[in-house]
């Protein structure tokens, strides 16, 4: 059966590069969400105003209904990478993506100084620092989830932590 692996966690935690990672080692094709966003949302962050539930729902649906594609595709496997950072947004995206495919979750998350002082070396990007606050604390930690894996990142490298979210996965 065909499988979509989603990579998330707040802004900077590394999402785009242990996904990369991933996609590497599994020969598969990745998608960043970031490039999937609404050009709405896109302008709302570019001015430091967090996205709202609502902001986000569509999105969501986007990126569901991308790697449902590419599944259908004729690809064995996806990584997508989504902060989904609430319990409700992964419940969806397990719903959505339903029997089309088994679908693994993986959120990294980080003590918030960590990520604050790599976030303000990154000028170019539109997530501004000063909004990584309203990330956390949107951050919902998964606990007892099913098929939804937490991954503390702290100071290890990308390796190591890709080596820490391969064990769950089945090559
Ligand atoms: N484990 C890590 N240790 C140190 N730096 C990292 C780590 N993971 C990612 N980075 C760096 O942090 C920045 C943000 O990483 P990125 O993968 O773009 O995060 P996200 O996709 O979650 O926003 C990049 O400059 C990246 O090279
Ligand atoms: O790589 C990043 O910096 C984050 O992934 C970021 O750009 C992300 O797209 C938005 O944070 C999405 O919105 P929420 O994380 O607020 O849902």
């Amino acid at each position: 059966m065909s499988r979509v692996i989603f990579v998330g966690g707040p802004s900077g935690t590394g999402k785009s590069t242990i996904s990369i990672l991933l996609s590497k080692k599994l020969d598969c094709p990745f998608i960043e969400g970031d490039e999937f966003h609404p050009q709405a949302n896109i302008d709302k962050m570019s001015q430091g105003i967090p996205l709202t539930d609502e902001d986000r729902w569509g999105w969501l649906s986007i990126l569901c209904q991308a790697a449902i594609s590419v599944v259908q595709g004729g690809e064995n496997t996806v990584v997508v990478s989504c902060s989904m950072l609430k319990k409700k947004y992964r419940d969806y995206i397990k719903e959505t993506i339903g029997t089309k495919a088994q679908t693994q979750l993986f959120v990294l998350y980080n003590d918030f100084s960590t990520i604050y002082k790599r976030m303000e070396t990154r000028s170019n990007h539109y997530m501004k620092a000063n909004m990584l606050k309203s990330q956390f604390d949107d951050l919902e930690v998964p606990e007892l989830e099913d098929h939804v894996y937490k991954v503390f990142c702290g100071t290890k490298e990308p390796e190591q932590i890709f080596v820490e979210i391969l064990k769950y996965i089945n090559l």
